[in-house]
């Protein structure tokens, strides 16, 4: 029989969650629940400790993460955390929901993701890329803030592309309301590790209801727009609107549909966005993978303009783009709740116990990783790559649950490094990175500045 793992001392470097830490603990999530991981999960395979009366087991070692979400995924749920942090946007939608529900909706819409329908998608992606580089041209000498210039770029492609241009969608107060939706998350967390009921107040709480009122009646008027046009767009709202329950028939209901745009737009343009900008600040700390950059990006096009067929050339591009997700992924953790028991490697994880992969830091485990902390694309070259463990490096997560999106962001991600770096050089960041604080998703905690050089 296996061992079960119940017992804080069990775990290599266990994490001493006592009534003294608790607090601490807590102002940490508040703050930056990234700072509330227990250290050692840098350096041991695992960490479990107990709190609030649950059972919480950290995973870094990419074995036991390969048995979690992936032999194990049935014995998985995404659990209260989740639900209480999106749940209030998301809904039910695919991210959020589980089981049969999940299953359909994932069915629904898996179309729109495969490999020859996001080739469809690239011209669409270097568009919006120059639309941004002309903006750039246009702008010399100001300073610029990485972060909401590639959101405003990720989130055009997001619209365009899925939504067939989102019928007039007001994309600035979008943008602010989703950033007022993530901001009280920290709250959110440390409520949740301590059993505090959802209603109870924090600060934040009242504009993040607004946003979320704001945006979904945003998406209800794109959805009574379509019904009234009857337009076919062979889009993900067409095939939102066309899902049937294979079991039942059943169409979705529009506040299904609403639950699944509200996904797509947040998790489809927040993520890449963040990966980019991390991305641009580390090529302006390191101009020789820059200047490699632009070779490569001249040599594949030959030097005319980036067209669809080069972006799958630019190899080098996305070994930038993966070794920046490595230090900095943009989902830094993920979680999931036991609904029943399960093995992993030598114990029995007991039914409710709280699972955490903190991407963050597998990325940066001291035993996966040569100086975890240094930048180094050729980490990304394929030899190297095949000599590690899969899922060493997960920015999209892994086993059924994995990113639907993930082909689609390498390819929006290396359309728009390639449109933007052909025009211009970036320089001018500060010689260390500014924190990274987790809101759900990765943000530096000060904005990321550059400056740009025409080329
Ligand atoms: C660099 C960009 C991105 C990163 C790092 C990222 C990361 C992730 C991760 C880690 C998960 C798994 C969450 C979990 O297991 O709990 C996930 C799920 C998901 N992502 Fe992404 N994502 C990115 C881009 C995108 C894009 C572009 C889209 C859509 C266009 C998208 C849509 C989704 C959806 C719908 C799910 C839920 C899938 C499911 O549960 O079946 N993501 N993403």
């Amino acid at each position: 029989m296996n061992a079960s793992v119940n017992a804080a001392t069990e775990s290599p470097g266990a994490f001493p969650l006592t009534p003294r830490s608790m607090p601490r603990v807590l102002l940490s999530l508040i703050r930056n629940p990234l700072d509330a991981l227990p250290p050692q999960i840098f350096e041991e395979p695992f960490v479990f400790t107990q709190m609030a009366g649950k059972s919480r087991l950290y995973l870094a070692d990419p074995e036991l993460i390969y048995q979690a979400l992936v032999r194990n995924s049935d014995a998985l749920g995404k659990g209260e955390d989740v639900q209480r942090l999106l749940g209030p946007a998301l809904g039910d939608g695919i991210l959020t929901s589980d089981g049969a529900h999940w299953k359909w909706q994932r069915q629904s819409v898996a179309a729109a993701f495969r490999h020859e329908k996001l080739l469809e998608l690239q011209p669409a992606m270097i568009a919006a890329a120059e639309h941004r580089r002309d903006l750039w041209l246009t702008h010399r000498g100001k300073p610029l803030d990485l972060c909401q210039e590639m959101m405003r770029t990720t989130f055009d492609i997001i619209v365009e592309t899925m939504m067939s241009g989102g019928d007039g969608i007001d994309v600035d107060r979008v943008e602010r309301n989703i950033t007022n939706y993530l901001k009280p998350t920290g709250w959110k967390f440390a409520l949740g590790l301590v059993g505090a009921p959802n209603w109870m107040p924090h600060p934040g709480k009242e504009k993040a209801r607004a946003a979320v009122i704001f945006l979904r009646a945003t998406l209800a008027t794109v959805i009574a727009e379509r019904r009234r046009s009857g337009l076919e767009r062979h889009d993900l709202v067409s095939m939102l609107l066309e899902a049937a329950d294979p079991e039942t028939g059943r169409m979705m209901s529009d506040e299904e549909i609403i639950d699944n745009l509200m996904t797509f737009i947040t998790a489809g343009h927040e993520t890449t966005a963040l990966g980019l900008a991390w991305t641009l600040h580390l090529l302006a700390r390191h101009q020789d993978c820059q200047a490699r950059l632009f070779h490569e990006i001249a040599t594949v096009t030959e030097g005319g303009p980036l067209l669809a067929e080069h972006v799958g050339k630019l190899t080098y591009a996305r070994q930038v783009f993966s070794e920046s997700m490595r230090l900095y992924p943009p989902a830094p953790v993920i979680s999931r709740t036991a609904i029943r028991e399960f093995t992993l490697g030598a114990y029995r994880i007991p039914a409710d116990t709280i699972l955490y992969v903190p991407i963050y830091a597998v990325h940066r485990h001291a035993a996966l990783w040569e100086d975890p902390l240094v930048f180094d694309p050729e980490r990304f070259d394929p030899e190297a790559s095949r000599s590690r463990h899969r899922f060493a490096f997960m920015p999209f997560g892994a086993g059924p649950r994995v990113c639907i999106g993930n082909g689609f962001a390498m390819m929006e991600a290396v359309a728009i490094l390639a449109t933007l770096l052909q025009k211009f050089r970036v320089t001018g960041a500060s010689e260390t990175s500014p924190k990274p604080v987790m809101k759900v998703t990765l943000r530096p905690m000060h904005p990321l500045p550059i400056n740009l050089i025409e080329r």
